[in-house]
């Protein structure tokens, strides 16, 4: 008889072989997909690490040690420099008046960046935006700013001060003929919580925007933003631009008192023309929600407590409060009476103008008025308490002395404290939607 397989038992043995490869095939697929998964997992964290070594913080304000700026790990190597990019960057700084500036304002979605950004692009400037939208403070109003901007033809490019290869690309596109630079690390009492910030952004930021620059071909006139804070201990009143400035009461006015003096050597050895305008306590609509009459007026309608500051010696803290639209037109001053810089792709052919003005109201107003002229707008009594001013940097009073400005480009400011508060507080309830007991007649911010 012949050998007849048994066909039943190996049939079985071949499922069964089938069987154990698709479960190795199942392992194997697992195994993998494991691996694939670690590895990027460990690419993603390897490039995190790498963006955090190679992008700090820097430019336009910042929260704390751990400042959440996107735009430093988007800015330039990752998306937005196409060619449709290219051409927005072209169109927003082309001018569109005879003779018209190409600006860049740094800081452009920031509270003077943006009403200057506005002036300058209504009058036919070429105006491009730079800004990090980092997280000092609510980055979503510095987005509505930006929204704005947009809605004004000005493109606002989402960059660090810091970050050199996007300055670099946005200089080769672009013949800028003026930088104003209002990008900052803000605050006066923040200095002491996170120092680190002021030096990268007033320091680091300032002079990697200098080096970019003084190799420009062509160089821009720079007209930058200085500090009343750099008169510090000066106790000459009121502050004219030849009293001294060598006793700062803070880190942030350290690092505005060495940005005069970086202005100085870019301008002796590379003949960049360089304006410091050393603004007073600027505030108004769109402005810092950080500063005292912002917060202030929010505090006020919340029904919490504020405090306000005395000296050691019990007299009323006053600062030179000025109003936004008084700054702008002083910025727009120092623009236009910008000699050109001298030199040309890092070399110096001559010599260049250096300047500093006061940006004042002249008229100084203690913050007790402050409050009171808050309380009559916002229609809610504040609940007040009167401290002594804690040892945080700020100064007793300020007072701007404005001959010069007045004198070189006719700056004279024109808004009292409760007319440019009347309008603050208009743009805030609008903005914010609040429906506060606010008088029915306060005027709109257009009359
Ligand atoms: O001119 C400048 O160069 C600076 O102006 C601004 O600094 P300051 O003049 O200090 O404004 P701001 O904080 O609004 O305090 C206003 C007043 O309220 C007092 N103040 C403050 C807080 C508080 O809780 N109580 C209080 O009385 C306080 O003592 C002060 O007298 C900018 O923030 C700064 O970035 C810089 O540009």
């Amino acid at each position: 008889m012949a050998f007849s397989p048994d066909l039943s038992k190996s049939t079985k043995l071949e499922r069964y072989n089938s069987y154990l490869r698709r479960v190795n095939n199942t392992k194997l697929l697992a195994a993998s997909s494991k691996l694939l998964f670690r590895v990027t997992l460990l690419v993603a964290l390897l490039l995190v690490f790498f963006f955090t070594l190679n992008y700090p913080i820097g430019g336009g304000g910042g929260q704390n040690a751990s400042i959440h700026t996107t735009s430093r790990f988007f800015s330039s190597g990752f998306y937005g420099t196409g060619a449709a990019w290219e051409k927005q960057v072209r169109q927003s700084s082309t001018p569109r008046r005879p003779n018209g500036f190409s600006i860049l304002v740094t800081g452009a979605a920031g509270f003077v960046g943006t009403h200057c950004s506005l002036a300058l692009r209504k009058r036919g400037d070429g105006v491009l935006g730079l800004d990090n939208f980092n997280s000092y403070y609510d980055p979503s109003l510095k987005r509505a700013r930006q929204n704005l901007l947009s809605r004004n033809q000005i493109f606002t490019v989402e960059a660090d001060l810091n970050d050199t290869p996007m300055l670099n690309k946005l200089f080769d596109i672009v013949p800028f003929t003026h930088v104003l630079h209002l990008a900052a690390q803000a605050g006066v009492r923040y200095a002491m919580k996170n120092p680190q910030s002021y030096v990268q952004s007033n320091i680091a930021g300032f002079i990697n925007l200098l080096e970019v620059a003084k190799a420009a071909v062509p160089q821009p006139a720079i007209v930058w933003a200085s500090s009343s804070s750099v008169y510090g201990l000066n106790k000459d009143n009121p502050f004219s631009e030849m009293d001294r400035t060598d006793q700062p009461a803070s880190l942030y006015a350290a690092t505005k008192k060495a940005g005069e003096e970086i202005a100085h050597t870019y301008n002796h050895i590379y003949g960049l023309s360089l304006t410091g305008l050393r603004f007073f306590t600027v505030y108004g609509p769109w402005g810092r929600p950080d500063m005292a009459y912002f917060f202030f007026t929010k505090d006020i309608l919340q029904g919490k407590p504020i405090n306000i500051y005395k000296t050691h010696d019990g007299t009323e803290v006053a600062r030179d409060f000025t109003y936004v639209d008084d700054i702008v037109k002083g910025c727009v001053g120092a623009l236009d009476t910008a000699e050109k810089s001298t030199g040309s792709g890092g070399k110096k052919r001559g010599p260049a103008q250096l300047r500093v003005y006061n940006l004042g109201n002249t008229s100084p107003v203690g913050v007790g008025r402050l409050v009171s002229i808050l309380e009559g707008l916002l229609n809610v009594k504040a609940k007040k308490h009167v401290i002594t001013m804690p040892r945080n940097g700020d100064v007793p009073f300020t007072h701007a002395n404005v001959t010069l400005a007045h004198k070189d480009f006719a700056y004279k400011p024109t808004t009292d404290l409760a007319t440019g508060l009347r309008k603050f507080v208009k743009w805030y309830v609008s903005y914010y939607g609040v429906q506060p007991k606010v008088k029915k007649d306060t005027p709109s911010e257009a009359e």
